[in-house]
């Protein structure tokens, strides 16, 4: 795995308080690393200062080996980086900025006029390249700062919550057009709140919460090391012969609830109880028209280590 960014032991102080701690990971060539954390956790803070907006207090950040702060230029040119707040002029057309963030790094006459087209026709927003932004919609400036940030064809991509407040249709075309990005060669790090985008895109995940690292893996790796319960679904037709009490006795399980026909019972995932439950099921009476098991999901995970839902 060819590592392009190393972040080491990162700090970050404001008015005394470190809103950053000690903060080390990689992003490797070729992933979408989504850096998943609640409102507050820290994630704009370390992208910023790994785009250069804001400077640390402490650690590094290397770019193939070298500090960024001494091959700054050379970073800069090959990275994109998609604010959470807008970077557009809401007076110029959706070409003329994409053009203009184009010849900022450099790009020229008949290649930035291509690269301009591909950008928009990237961003879905081709037909309205004339338009003034002032007239877009949310999710359409949003599409359009992406398509500003990638001109340049940058090898790392950062977006700072991209599909926050947008409709679903623009939300759908940002999140696929991450993918594409991707799979055109360019490696992308992205902050969300939002565990469904998590899910959707990321092929590694880190969990951030207070300035720190809570935990670091793929979905499914994550699952596996931090869930610690399964749930057993059962549709039953009588629920009114059904106790929790005989249920509560079976090793390993720790909640037992019914609602609409539905038992559903918690239980620790390595304890082998099935038998059981269904013995105690027919020892009620209870009639099973069928039985599923869902194992803990990611937005429990969370929950378990950060002890907050992400839309606190
Ligand atoms: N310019 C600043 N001055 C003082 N405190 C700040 C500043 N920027 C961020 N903070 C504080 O640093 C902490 C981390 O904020 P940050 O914006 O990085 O979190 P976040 O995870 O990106 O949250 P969100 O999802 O709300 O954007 C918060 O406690 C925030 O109040």
């Amino acid at each position: 795995m060819n590592t392009i960014l190393n972040i080491n032991h990162l700090k970050k102080v404001f008015q005394k308080k470190e809103v950053i701690k000690n903060l080390s990971f990689q992003l490797n060539q070729g992933e979408i690393l989504c850096l998943l954390g609640p409102n507050g956790a820290g994630k704009s803070t370390t992208i910023n200062i790994l785009s250069g907006v804001l400077e640390d207090d402490g650690g590094n950040v290397l770019y193939y080996g070298r500090d960024i702060r001494t091959c700054s230029k050379e970073f800069q040119k090959h990275l994109g980086f998609v604010p959470q707040d807008l970077a557009l002029y809401e007076d110029l057309s959706a070409q003329d900025n994409v053009h203009f963030f184009g010849s900022l790094y450099g790009l020229k006459k008949e290649e930035l006029k291509e690269r301009t087209k591909e950008s928009l026709e990237f961003a879905g927003l081709w037909d309205r390249r004339k338009d003034k932004v002032k007239t877009f919609s949310g999710g359409m400036k949003r599409r359009l700062n992406i398509a500003c940030a990638i001109t340049h064809h940058p090898e790392i991509i950062i977006m700072d919550e991209p599909t926050v407040g947008i409709d679903p249709q623009s939300r759908n075309h940002i999140l696929n057009s991450i993918r594409e990005l991707r799979e055109k060669g360019m490696t992308v790090l992205y902050t969300t709140h939002y565990m469904e985008e998590v899910e959707e895109i990321s092929t590694r995940i880190i969990i951030m919460d207070h300035g720190r690292i809570l935990a670091e893996g793929t979905k499914e790796s994550l699952k596996e090391e931090l869930e610690t319960q399964k749930r057993y679904l059962l549709s039953v037709e009588n629920l009114e012969n059904f106790s929790a009490k005989g249920f509560y006795k079976i090793e390993g399980v720790e909640e037992v609830s019914a609602k609409e026909g539905i038992i559903e019972i918690a239980t620790l995932k390595n304890v082998e109880n099935l038998d059981f439950i269904i013995g105690e099921a027919v020892r009620q009476g209870l009639k099973i028209s069928h039985l599923s098991c869902e194992n803990t999901s990611l937005e429990m995970v969370f929950l378990n280590l950060t002890g907050r839902t992400l839309r606190d």
